[in-house]
């Protein structure tokens, strides 16, 4: 036995010495179960002070029983000689005092009911009696609705222009509009944004125009990434939207890590990441998790829980309940999210950004959703799932629709508003889509800077092949490529 565990118990079994304490009726199992308990089930402690009676064998523990008032002395002789006395008393382990049981009860898989979602509008965008949120102003509320609506009619079309042959690759965030709006309205500019693939709302937000959306999907000269990658692989300094990287779940411990240093340097700011319910089964999120509770980070953990992982259900993905649960067993505030509900979104985010900045912890959102388009331009979802219920999504479902119910019931809005700002977002990427695509491609040596502080001789080699390919084959490379 371990010198401090010997030193506990044998200091507890003093303090029931000096009281006087009756055994209770359960002492013999109680004894059974603490001295079991350091060590694994079915091996026998390595100490065993006193020697069982005959008959007290009970599998791998040894009993024996005491009556009265000897079971105090008696624990005393238990303690000495190394062994728990048990009872009702907490005692000290690495990580705080724990209590001894005589029942051998192991944790249920699950609770015995999901854990509940937040909510501030029903179905019909009527605020919830009794619900608690987040109050917004007429002018942030209908910022956050034109928002989502330009969410959605960029999506539309860049979709569009992909099927059209004029990007190479495009995916939407469609069924996800409050939980990219209203999520970044909750923050400031100052807090970091790690982003997955699936929240451009949260760059559209922050100011990035459709301009320089269109010129990322074109890869053109205007293009952030100099066209080295595949559209929708945003990223702006100047908003503090850290580039998407594809591989899934590598940004969290990144966030960990750009929140800890927000809070040595005592901003007023958090990092915020986001993920998918695929993002929670690689190693990634787990580490992120962990170090963030320990170092006490002031990170949010933002899990779109939308149903699929390509086509992985959820069903296949994870048997807990869901990724909320996480949060707890990693030593973090959780909180799961209607996330088709923008206020509810919104007033979660606000609140625990609060938590995390003001108390310096991370805290784990999880927004329950759906994913109602394909995964991607490269993906058709009609294969593996139900058209009924995408369709029940689309319709019934929509964060938009039921948020627009909502400003709506406020007399701020009709359907003139509607159609004039659907009209006007249309134009307006239209002619973006028209610049990016006429706009020249970046130069072809940038795509051998940005990785070495001077061009090492074989990337200069490599150049020099592919300009040497291009003038041989120029009609299998694009007009305005610039040699
Ligand atoms: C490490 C890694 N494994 C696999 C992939 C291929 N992949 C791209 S997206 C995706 C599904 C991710 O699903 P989820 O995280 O739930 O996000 P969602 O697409 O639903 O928004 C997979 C498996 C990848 N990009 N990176
Ligand atoms: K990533």
């Amino acid at each position: 036995m371990a010198p401090w565990l010997a030193r506990a118990s044998s200091q507890l079994a003093r303090r029931a010495a000096r009281r006087l304490l009756p055994a209770p009726s359960s002492y013999r199992n109680r004894h059974c179960a603490a001295a079991a308990g350091p060590w694994l089930l079915g091996s026998a402690p390595p100490v065993l002070g006193a020697s069982p009676a005959a008959g007290d064998r009970r599998g791998f523990c040894s009993v024996r029983r005491f009556t009265g008032e000897s079971s105090a002395a008696a624990a005393v002789e238990e303690a000495e000689n190394g062994l728990v006395a048990g009872g009702d008393q907490a005692i000290d382990f690495p990580g705080g005092k724990v209590s001894f049981v005589a029942e051998m009860n192991f944790l249920p898989e699950s609770q015995r009911e999901r854990i509940n979602c937040y909510r501030v509008l029903d179905d019909d965008g009527r605020t919830i009696s009794g619900s608690r949120f987040q109050e917004v102003s007429k002018e942030l509320a209908m910022k956050m609705y034109s928002e989502m609506v330009t969410l959605q009619v960029m999506d539309t079309i860049f979709f569009e222009a992909q099927r059209q042959g004029r990007i190479s690759f495009y995916l939407t965030s469609h069924g996800e509009e409050a939980i990219n709006i209203a999520s970044a309205a909750a923050l400031t500019i100052d807090d970091i944004v790690l982003p997955q693939y699936r929240e451009p709302g949260v760059l559209l937000w922050r100011g990035f125009t459709l301009q320089e959306f269109a010129n990322q999907c074109f890869g053109n000269k205007l293009d952030y990434g100099k066209g080295r990658q595949m559209p929708i692989h945003y990223g702006s300094n100047r908003l503090n939207y850290f580039t998407v990287s594809s591989p899934i779940a590598t940004q969290l411990p990144h966030a960990v890590g750009a929140a800890y240093s927000l809070k040595m340097d005592k901003k007023d700011a958090c990092a915020i990441t986001y993920f998918g319910d695929g993002g929670t089964s690689e190693g990634d999120f787990h580490a992120a998790l962990n170090f963030a509770a320990v170092m006490e980070a002031p990170v949010i953990f933002f899990c779109r829980n939308n149903g699929w992982a390509i086509s992985t259900p959820t069903s296949e993905q994870f048997r807990s309940d869901g990724a909320v649960i996480r949060g707890q067993a990693y030593g973090m505030r959780s909180i799961r999210v209607d996330g088709n509900d923008a206020l509810a979104v919104y007033s979660a985010v606000h609140a625990a950004r609060e938590m995390a900045i003001k108390e310096g912890r991370p805290i784990l959102v999880e927004a329950l959703t759906y994913r109602v388009g394909h995964h991607s331009t490269s993906d058709d979802s009609t294969k593996y799932r139900p058209v009924d219920e995408i369709e029940h999504w689309r319709t019934a479902r929509d964060p938009i629709s039921r948020y627009r119910k909502w400003v709506q019931g406020n007399g701020w809005w009709c359907d003139e508003d509607e159609s004039e700002l659907r009209n006007n977002v249309r134009q307006e990427l239209l002619k973006a889509i028209q610049v990016a695509e006429r706009m020249p491609k970046p130069p072809l040596a940038e795509l051998f800077t940005d990785v070495y502080d001077e061009v090492p001789s074989n990337l200069r080699e490599q150049e020099r092949l592919l300009r040497d390919t291009i003038k041989k084959h120029p009609a299998d490379y694009p007009a305005d490529v610039h040699i």
